[in-house]
């Protein structure tokens, strides 16, 4: 199984390059043209065909790279032309030090966009607009070349990060779309969430030569999972018997919403817990049997029916479909204190947040999974406040209710005791009713396996969006929660 992946802030990157210089012993300016040759070459590779290139350089050191990029290509006889969009005698330090490396290659600059005539078919772009020291909004000078790159028909390799970027969060207002992404000597956490994973492209990591030892003990903000770094469960012994698999009890399915509910116990039992059960109002009985015969099914029409179902299982899950009203505050208070861990998702989190039910309550053996707006309702923010800074978001509630929080997004965040992992899957056709709710049921099923919460939350999470890229495969519209199903059997294993 691969190690996960560090995902460091704009800071720590920073950090990471002055060690690596010291540890190479090399002058700023090497390491400048390392990142233009990693990018550089990255480019030759994917568009080999590329007539000319068009390379908009900022003010700053991800400038210089650009610089650099326009240098390298003109060495090569590949037509290229540099719009400066800040004022090269500007240019300070190493960037200033690429800039006449870029004219002593004869490379032509101009520095108004009415001189840059209109990119082609096979004109390839390079954003070297902004990088790691980007904050703010983008000033208009700048949103201005933005645009003009976003508008061009040409693919777009992006230096370090897409313009428009903020390298810590992921959030993005003007910024560039990129085909590519090539980012240096540390991933960017921003490249990975929110609107930075959209805008990122494919990201291609390069090292630049930096030793091991440089990034010894610089605390990333995230490790990022994927499917060769995601735990997994052990295989089954021969003598297995459903015991050992654990019992789910979901609990949810107010008058109107009894499929939520099933859709999480079935999710449950299709990720191999050994049992499931049910806990709904009396009327989706007919049809939670017949839809799937394997869950018992219990009727519950007050919280004092569902005290003795808590005796059983080994883990909880309580809110899909569950509602606002009486009924479910009543399910919500006492399944939150069933003496086995709880995954708490949708209205249960909705009701957690109200504060009328549970006020204060805390565990360190629950998972709470709010989508943006729970997330916001559970902390009384904004939901583009979360949006702004999502991981920061998903800190404050796991320190708030302690326990797991599984922040949905692009780009899944989970915080945890140890730190907070951010996993990359799923696709816009899953942005439809009852994708939550298999969600629930898979995590409750992990744990009923016996895996930690934080591993449980990984897999899930992992699990549940690879399965969602399976089902959509012939086509994301349209993509209904249970096509996930068979594809979740399918992975869990
Ligand atoms: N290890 C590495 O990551 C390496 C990074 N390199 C490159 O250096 C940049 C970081 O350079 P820095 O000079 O710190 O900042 P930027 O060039 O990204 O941007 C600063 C530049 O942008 C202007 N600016 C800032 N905010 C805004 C805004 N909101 N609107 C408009 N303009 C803005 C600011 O005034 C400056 O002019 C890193 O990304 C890499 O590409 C090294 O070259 C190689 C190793
Ligand atoms: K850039």
């Amino acid at each position: 199984m691969d190690i996960p992946q560090p995902l460091y802030s704009a800071e720590s990157v920073r950090e990471l390059d002055r060690r690596t210089i010291a540890a190479l012993r090399i002058p700023s300016i090497s390491l400048m043209k390392r990142a233009g040759r990693a990018a550089f070459t990255q480019l030759l590779a994917r568009w080999p065909e590329a007539g000319r290139l068009q390379v908009f350089c900022g003010g700053g050191n991800n400038g210089g790279d650009g610089y650099v990029i326009a240098a390298l290509a003109a060495e090569r006889q590949i037509p290229v032309t540099v719009y400066a969009c800040v004022e090269p005698q500007k240019l300070s330090g190493d960037a200033a030090e690429a800039f006449r490396y870029a004219g002593q290659e004869g490379v032509q600059v101009v520095t108004s966009l009415a001189e840059l005539d209109s990119a082609d078919a096979n004109t390839v772009i390079v954003d070297a607009l902004l990088g790691t020291g980007f904050s703010g909004a983008v000033r208009e000078h700048m949103a201005q070349a933005i645009e003009r790159i976003n508008r061009a028909p040409a693919p777009v390799l992006a230096v370090d990060m897409p313009s428009g970027v903020e390298a810590d969060s992921g959030f993005a207002e003007t910024a560039v779309q990129a085909d590519v992404t090539v980012t240096f000597i540390g991933r960017k956490f921003g490249l990975f969430c929110g609107r930075g994973a959209a805008l990122s492209g494919e990201v291609v990591f390069a090292g630049l030569g930096a030793p091991d030892s440089v990034y010894r003990d610089e605390q990333p903000l995230a490790q990022r999972y994927g499917a060769a770094s995601v735990p997994r469960l052990p295989r089954r012994p021969a003598d297995a018997y459903k015991n050992q698999f654990g019992h789910v009890l979901v609990v949810g399915g107010d008058r109107g919403f009894g499929g939520a509910a099933m859709m999480a116990a079935e999710s449950a039992a299709r990720t191999g817990a050994g049992l499931v059960s049910l806990a709904t109002r009396p009327e989706h009985l007919p049809a939670a049997l017949t839809r799937c015969p394997e869950v018992m099914a219990r009727p519950v029409i007050s919280g004092q029916e569902l005290e003795p179902l808590l005796d059983s299982p080994s883990v909880v899950a309580v809110g899909p479909g569950l509602g606002r009203e009486p009924w479910g505050e009543q399910l919500l208070a006492r399944a939150a204190r069933a003496d086995v861990p709880v995954v708490l998702d949708a209205d249960a989190l909705n009701i957690l947040a109200g504060g009328r039910v549970l006020a204060g309550h805390r565990r360190d053996d629950w998972v709470l999974t709010p989508h943006v707006g729970e997330a916001a309702r559970l902390l009384g923010w904004e939901t583009n406040e979360v949006l702004a800074d999502p991981r920061t978001a998903a800190q404050a509630i796991q320190q708030k209710f302690s326990g797991v929080v599984i922040l949905k997004g692009a780009g899944t965040l989970i915080a945890h005791e140890g730190g907070v992992d951010l996993i990359n899957s799923g696709n816009p056709g899953m942005a439809s009713g009852g994708m939550g709710d298999l969600l629930t049921g898979i995590v409750a099923a992990l744990i009923g396996q016996h895996m930690p919460l934080p591993k449980a939350a990984r897999l899930a999470v992992w699990l549940h969006g690879e399965a969602g890229n399976r089902a959509a495969a012939d086509g994301q519209r349209g993509l209904l929660a249970t096509d996930l199903l068979p594809w979740v059997r399918k992975l869990v294993d």
